[in-house]
């Protein structure tokens, strides 16, 4: 990694490869008991969203990987090599490539860190694929899926988008039929929240009778996916990581009874949190709940989004 700024290209515009690529909220989101594994048990529905990051790439010096990052959520994204874009990268030259591959890679970002919306998952699958183009390679759909996997349970789907049932540990993906366009609002916390600790704090809350798991998708979301009936999804949207999300940061209940007396027909944290996400039943009443929901302290900002948004795709 170089943090030399003379080494990292300025505009953006010149890079050759560029990759667009969405977050997710899980329509449902149930947890089954901690495994040996170190792994919960998931049985559950992602859904892609319009607000979306983006993966620039362009040639770099033989075995480098350098990064760049800008945007509206760009503060607190580490650039070293823990990066997940970083570790894409060397992941898929180490399997599929040789030694002298390098890229300088830029992330311009929309989707909140540590917000529960996949965002660092969602910069590593645009990676696979930005690097995968810019070195030729001669990688398949289900290559860049299995080291999708090994990069992070999120990561999968990332690459397909859509709206996908996921199991396993979130990484074995089948994608669910679906029509119509869904209006989401999204209120973003002051910080995020940490992934493991929200798992941690559910095992807690397991133990102590204060949390349900199970990872039994209820069949009411993929009805009304296949309905495209939002007044149903509303109701069926569940989340078992939303009482450990709810027990770190407590101001999250306000936020989201907030959106339920504005008018949301459903109301849930994104995955581990803190993001809170409100479905609406047009457009007009999502700019209105963003509104109201804006006008809450512990809210930092609302975005607007539809979904289902596609996968990671070259612009
Ligand atoms: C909460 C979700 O966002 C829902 O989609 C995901 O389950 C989290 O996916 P992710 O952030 O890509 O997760 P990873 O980077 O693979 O794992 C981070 C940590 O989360 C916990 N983890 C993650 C996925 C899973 N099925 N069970 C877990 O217990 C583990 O402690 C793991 O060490
Ligand atoms: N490209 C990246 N963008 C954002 N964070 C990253 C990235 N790479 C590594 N990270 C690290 O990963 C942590 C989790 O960030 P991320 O935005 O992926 O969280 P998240 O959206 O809650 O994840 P998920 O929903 O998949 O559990 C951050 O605190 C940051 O330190």
């Amino acid at each position: 990694m170089s943090d030399d700024p003379s080494r990292l290209w300025s505009p953006a515009e010149d890079a050759p490869v560029r990759v667009r690529v969405p977050a997710k909220v899980n329509l449902a989101l149930c947890v089954g008991p901690l495994g040996a594994d170190g792994y919960h048990p998931l049985g559950t529905v992602f859904h892609a969203l319009s607000l979306h990051d983006e993966v620039l790439a362009a040639p770099g010096e033989p075995g480098e990987v350098t990064l760049q990052v800008s945007g509206e959520t760009s503060a607190d994204v580490p650039v070293d090599e823990s990066n997940l874009a970083v570790r894409a990268a060397r992941l898929l030259a180490a399997e599929f490539g040789t030694p002298e591959l390098g890229v300088r890679l830029q992330l311009k970002k929309q989707i909140p860190v540590a917000g529960g919306m996949a965002g660092g998952s969602a910069d590593a699958a645009g990676a696979l694929l930005a690097c995968s183009v810019l070195w030729d390679l001669d990688t398949g759909p289900d290559d860049l899926h299995a080291l999708a996997a090994r990069l992070g349970a999120d990561v999968p789907f990332g690459l397909v988008g859509g709206n996908a049932i996921g199991r396993g540990r979130g990484d074995q993906l089948v994608p669910l039929l679906s029509c119509g366009i869904y209006h989401w609002v999204l209120a973003f916390a002051h910080g995020g929240l940490s992934t493991p600790q929200v798992f941690g704090r559910f095992d807690e809350m397991l133990e102590q009778g204060r949390a349900s798991s199970g990872t039994e998708v209820p069949a009411e979301v993929a009805e009304a996916l296949a309905k495209a009936d939002p007044f149903a999804l509303g109701k069926a949207l569940r989340n078992n990581l939303e009482a450990p999300a709810l027990d770190l940061r407590p101001e999250l209940a306000e936020t989201l009874a907030a959106g339920r007396a504005a008018g949301a027909l459903g109301a849930i944290v994104s995955g581990s949190g803190p993001t809170c996400a409100f479905l609406a039943e047009s457009e007009s009443r999502a700019m209105d709940l963003a509104t109201e929901l804006g006008r809450l302290e512990q809210v930092a900002a609302t975005r607007r989004a539809t979904g289902p948004a596609q996968g990671a795709r070259l612009l």
